[in-house]
């Protein structure tokens, strides 16, 4: 059975969603799975659901969930292994079981090395297949072998040599595996080619397919949301042209799990049906798009700055933000553990309040189809004050990892948009004083430790100043009928000065450049020389910034083309 099956997902949620649960249920009681089995918990003790009226039943005897049972506040927890439950936002019970084979889906991984592509930041083919093997490992599967060739070029017709092809064969038969996840995307006609040639007890899967599945079973908790939308319409787009046996989301959905062999009408029909799910998905899209655009144009009016934490899957990013803010994100040592970009407002010491965001973790060879779906919600990347770009620097590749996450940056359009280097991780190098050292000599980089705290109030001190770059210098006296502009400053800019006077508060201060034109009237009137400063300043930040942006790329480009200084050397050192 594969992989998916053994992590499949019954969601049954609130009550409103419980014919849908229960049609979910009805399918996985048609699945020869060997183990499904659940307890709900009612009070202190742990009930025994698997003899429930109006359980369906497992096809091999083992028992579901009570999908009647009418209290649905029940915690339900599962004997197999990675059941998991969680609360939905609105405090209701929200559930979700995981069935899993007591034994892991054994899988095989192959990749390709490149010739012309072994360049110098590049991931290697053994790197890459490790972090194959961790999103393996993420999906539920276990890893058995793997096995690499270097070609000039892949094989337009089976992406490896033949040859190659039959050692794999060989490898599988040997290790007890029953699917093999290529490294890279497999074309429609080169997985039909080697589902020929490794025989139809293998089951094919590459990393695009097997990413597009650890999203979707992390979106599933999230219905409604806009993930769960895009992740799939990601992954339908993925399988459009590949309605065959490739083990797909949709073969979980369709319940049959007999896709191969059903002929070239019901392929039609699934396709149709495809099609149909897609445009609806592209419109529930859109209008979630249109809300959170309105949603940001109101918070623009207020400007509270946006920083947003972006970097490479498991970089760190939760972690720094629950560390922050004392926010309690889920941080794993799984890759892609957040795909809901969280909020969260964060109070520096001078009382100037920012909002920052938590976002989905980018990988190297990110499937397209993730990086177009997930426009939608990176576009709050784009309107971002300011970007914290975490590294895990402790990880050996992570040169490579700003590389990749740089393009993606670049896909999006968002290079410009101001950045501060975040160094994670630095208690897990071997030795932190030599990366410090490192990080203290390059621009706009800070080394920091989101597990244990070192070097944050540094980083906040420089998110402070960079804010501030994009600022504005204001004079202006404020009478105490509008109080509230004072609180506004206080809370979205940099205060100088503020002085109590009689006709009101005289402030001085760096400021958003919205809140700067409403503050324009109150500009102290004696103070024409201010005027003429504060365009300069406006000029000054203006230039500040182009300045930044050109750092940033100037930065980017000594990274790409080996300056002195390249984090690469820091992470070959004996750390
Ligand atoms: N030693 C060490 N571990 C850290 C540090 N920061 C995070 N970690 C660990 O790294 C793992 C990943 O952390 P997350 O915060 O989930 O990473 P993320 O960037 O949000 O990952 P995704 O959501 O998957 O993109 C967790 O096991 C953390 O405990 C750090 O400063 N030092
Ligand atoms: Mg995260």
């Amino acid at each position: 059975m594969a992989a998916c099956f053994a992590h499949g997902r019954v969601s049954v949620g609130s009550a409103q969603q419980r014919a849908p649960g229960r049609c979910a249920l009805q399918k996985l009681a048609a699945r020869p799975s060997r183990l499904f089995s659940l307890l709900a918990r009612s009070g202190d003790g742990w009930e025994d659901w698997s003899d429930a009226p109006n359980t369906p039943r497992v096809a091999n005897g083992a028992a579901a969930a009570a999908v009647e049972e009418p209290d649905w506040r029940h915690e339900v927890q599962g004997l197999a292994k990675n059941l998991r439950v969680s609360k939905d936002s609105e405090g209701g019970t929200d559930w979700d079981a995981f069935y899993a084979d007591e034994e892991r889906e054994r899988c095989f991984l192959v990749g390709v090395q490149l010739k012309k592509r072994a360049g110098k930041h590049g991931y290697g083919v053994q790197e890459s297949l490790e972090e194959l093997g961790r999103l393996a490992d993420t999906a539920g599967l276990e890893v058995t072998g793997s096995t690499f060739q270097m070609l000039e070029d892949v094989n337009p017709r089976t992406y490896i040599g033949t040859g190659k092809v039959q050692e794999i064969k060989a490898a599988v038969a040997n290790t007890g595996a029953t699917t093999v996840i290529f490294d890279d995307e497999l074309s429609p006609g080169q997985l039909r080619n080697l589902e020929r040639a490794l025989g139809e007890d293998v089951r094919l899967c590459d990393r695009t397919a097997l990413i597009l599945d650890i999203f979707s079973q992390r979106a599933a908790t999230r219905e409604g949301k806009l993930q769960a939308r895009t992740v799939e319409l990601a992954q339908s787009e993925y399988q459009l042209p590949r309605l065959t046996r490739m083990w797909s989301h949709l073969e979980r959905q369709s319940g049959s799990g007999q896709v191969k062999g059903m002929g070239e009408k019901q392929i039609e029909v699934d396709r149709r049906l495809l099609k149909g799910r897609m445009a609806r998905l592209r419109r529930d899209i859109e209008e979630v798009r249109t809300h959170r655009r309105a949603y940001r144009e109101r918070r623009a009016a207020a400007p509270i700055p946006v920083v947003a934490l972006v970097g490479y899957t498991n970089a760190g990013k939760s972690t720094l933000l629950n560390t922050l803010t004392a926010a309690d994100v889920l941080a794993e040592d799984k890759l892609f553990a957040t795909l809901d970009p969280t909020t969260r407002r964060v109070e520096l010491s001078g009382g100037q309040v920012l909002l920052m965001t938590d976002t989905v973790g980018f990988i190297q060879k990110l499937p397209t189809q993730l990086v177009a779906a997930f426009r939608a919600t990176l576009e709050e990347i784009k309107e971002a004050s300011l970007l914290l770009h975490v590294v895990d620097v402790s990880h050996p590749s992570a040169a490579a990892q700003i590389d990749a996450v740089n393009g993606v940056l670049a896909d999006l359009g968002v290079e410009n948009v101001p950045t501060l280097n975040v160094w994670n991780k630095v208690d897990a190098c071997a030795d932190p004083a030599v990366v410090r050292a490192v990080a203290e000599r390059r621009e706009q980089t800070v080394c920091v430790s989101g597990l244990t705290g070192e070097g944050l109030s540094e980083l906040m001190e420089r998110v402070s100043a960079k804010l501030q770059d994009s600022m504005v210098a204001v004079h202006v006296l404020i009478p105490y009928s509008q109080g509230e502009l004072v609180d506004e400053i206080h809370r979205t800019g940099v205060v100088g000065s503020a002085e109590f006077g009689a006709a009101g508060t005289e402030v001085r201060a760096h400021v958003p450049l919205p809140l700067a034109q409403r503050l324009q009237p109150l500009r102290l009137a004696a103070a024409a020389a201010e005027e003429e400063q504060w365009l300069e300043a406006e000029a000054a930040a203006a230039d500040a910034a182009a300045a930044a942006a050109g750092a940033a790329a100037h930065d980017a480009a000594q990274q790409a083309a080996g300056g002195d200084l390249q984090l690469g050397q820091a992470v070959e050192l004996p750390l």
